[in-house]
């Protein structure tokens, strides 16, 4: 007789012991306990290069332990045939942080082989449908079809196209979710139906394990939050019991509430060395039919608005823009360098060093005094970023798959940030980078806004707008409302988005 979760809600379902991997001289993990019981959502959190996808991929069968066991179910759930294949078999699922879709396959083609057995005759049809249905139940209103190509996609749309082909039904249970940054990509609202429909998947007596660095979703989803900090975990609290400052100094980071400091910084902005300087236009560009979009030096410029609604396609035509000025309605003075978010696509060179990923945008400052690259010099200011940006690594030479995801991340600031460019553009550049870091890097781009560079930030975070002078919002391709100073709130660009999407 099978008995439903819900039934057993309140069971343990999941059990580690001192789980422990080592990467040569790295020691991701140094003996882990975690219990997940039936029916809970639980947030795993920690800095950059905690332990937690190490952590996930020991649970889900990617990677084998170097020691500990681990239980599923009450049973052994171990040794070399515990694998991702039977992992799935007893129920369990992850969403990993880099998307594993097929770019050149369609939505129906990315379905069946994630579950090629679930249609024998007519599958890319059904598979189709299958995937369609999960992608109603989750994200209505996601404007995708089954015969989509994945790599024609913007990154938020293949973000929501990989949690739902993991959520849908098949032929195997599905017990456990593990869902790690599932949200990076997506805007507010596909994130909060995303949040919403993790609530309806516990009550059900499933569980849930979400891993984000966004402190939000992590109070207004988990029922119990398990923080881990240089391979351990320190702190296994339920989140009632606990709140935002106490959660960040359990991971170890120092507590700074932004938005008072993002605000002040923006006056001293307005009002200070922006003053002499406002009057230089760096960055022009006019959207079709939309408001003009303009940028000064020693500004920082918001980009808001649903994803996928142009705001990526500005950034390029303005990097294009950059190279052969003055000929169209994009201007833009100096040169540009670029904060890849899709960094899997756009950003990190897969089979270099950490310390030539960075380099690689310094190229022209390295050879300024000779034709030749300055290797000390090199070697100098990758240390130097190195420190600045706190990158979790024991040797820059190594490769940089060998980081964690959000120090890969900071990899490509320090890669634009050290580069001679008056004007940064950045893609939603934040993506699995901790609380900490983010910090640090939002006073990095203020000091370097009063040193006269300019910043044009597309982001999904609406707190990060706090940190923009002026914000302007995207719908349809074009820009609908620019907001300044205290206009600048969830609120107003909400309004904006969808005003525009319903005239
Ligand atoms: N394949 C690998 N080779 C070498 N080192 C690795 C490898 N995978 C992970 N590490 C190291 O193990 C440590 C833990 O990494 P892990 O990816 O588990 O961190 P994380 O908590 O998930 O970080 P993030 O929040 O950035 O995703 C890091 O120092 C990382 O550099």
């Amino acid at each position: 007789m099978q008995v439903s979760s819900q039934a057993l809600a309140g069971e343990a379902l999941v059990e580690a012991r001192g789980a422990a991997r080592s990467f040569g001289a790295v020691q991701a993990l140094r003996g882990v306990d975690l219990q997940l019981r039936r029916g809970e959502c639980v947030g795993l959190v920690g800095h950059n290069g905690a332990g937690k996808s190490t952590l996930v991929n020991i649970l889900c069968g990617a990677l084998a332990p170097d020691r500990g066991d681990l239980h599923f179910a009450g049973r052994p759930a171990d040794g070399a045939a515990w694998s991702l294949r039977e992992a799935r078999r007893w129920g369990l699922r992850c969403v990993f942080q880099e998307l594993s879709l097929c770019d050149n396959l369609t939505l129906a083609e990315n379905m069946r082989i994630a579950q090629p057995q679930s249609a024998e005759w007519a599958w890319r049809k059904r598979a189709g449908a299958q995937l369609m249905a999960t992608l109603d139940r989750i994200f209505p209103g996601h404007g995708l079809r089954p015969d989509d190509v994945v790599g024609e996609l913007p990154i938020g749309k293949r973000q929501i196209v990989e949690v739902a082909r993991a959520f849908t039904p098949g032929a195997q249970p599905l017990e456990l979710m593990i869902l790690d940054e599932p949200t990076s990509s997506l805007d507010g609202q596909a994130a909060a139906q995303l949040l919403a429909y993790i609530r309806s998947f516990v009550a059900e007596g499933k569980t849930c394990v979400l891993i984000t660095h966004k402190l939000r979703e992590i109070f207004a989803v988990t029922d119990r939050l398990v923080v881990m900090r240089d391979g351990q975990v320190v702190q296994a609290t339920p989140t009632a019991e606990t709140d935002r400052e106490r959660l960040v100094s359990a991971m170890g980071q120092a507590v700074v509430n932004d938005a008072p400091q993002a605000a002040a910084a923006r006056t001293r902005t307005a009002g200070g060395h922006a003053q002499t300087v406002q009057d230089v236009v760096q960055v022009q560009a006019s959207t079709q039919r939309g408001i003009a979009l303009h940028a000064a030096r020693g500004e920082v410029i918001g980009l808001a608005g649903l994803a996928g609604h142009g705001q990526t396609a500005m950034l390029l035509a303005l990097q294009e823009a950059s190279q052969h000025n003055g000929k169209d309605a994009m201007r833009v003075e100096g040169g540009t360098a670029f904060v890849a978010g899709d960094r899997q696509t756009d950003g990190v060179f897969a089979l270099w060093s950490i310390a030539r990923n960075m380099t690689v945008g310094w190229l022209a400052q390295l050879r300024a005094r000779s034709p030749l690259i300055d290797l000390k010099q090199e070697q100098q200011q990758a240390q130097q970023w190195r420190e600045r940006l706190g990158l979790v690594t024991p040797d820059m030479d190594l490769p940089i798959g060998s980081l964690s995801g959000g120090n890969q991340q900071k990899v490509l600031f320090a890669r634009a940030l050290g580069s001679a460019a008056p004007v940064i553009l950045m893609d939603d550049p934040m993506r699995g980078v901790d609380v900490g870091t983010k910090r640090d890097v939002y006073a990095l781009i203020r000091e370097e806004a009063r040193g006269g560079r300019t910043f044009v930030w597309y982001t999904t975070e609406f707190d990060e707008l706090h940190h923009c002078d002026r914000v302007y919002v995207f719908s349809n391709g074009r820009v609908v409302g620019e907001l300044a100073g205290d206009d600048i709130s969830e609120e107003r660009v909400v309004a904006l988005s969808f005003e525009e999407a319903a005239a």
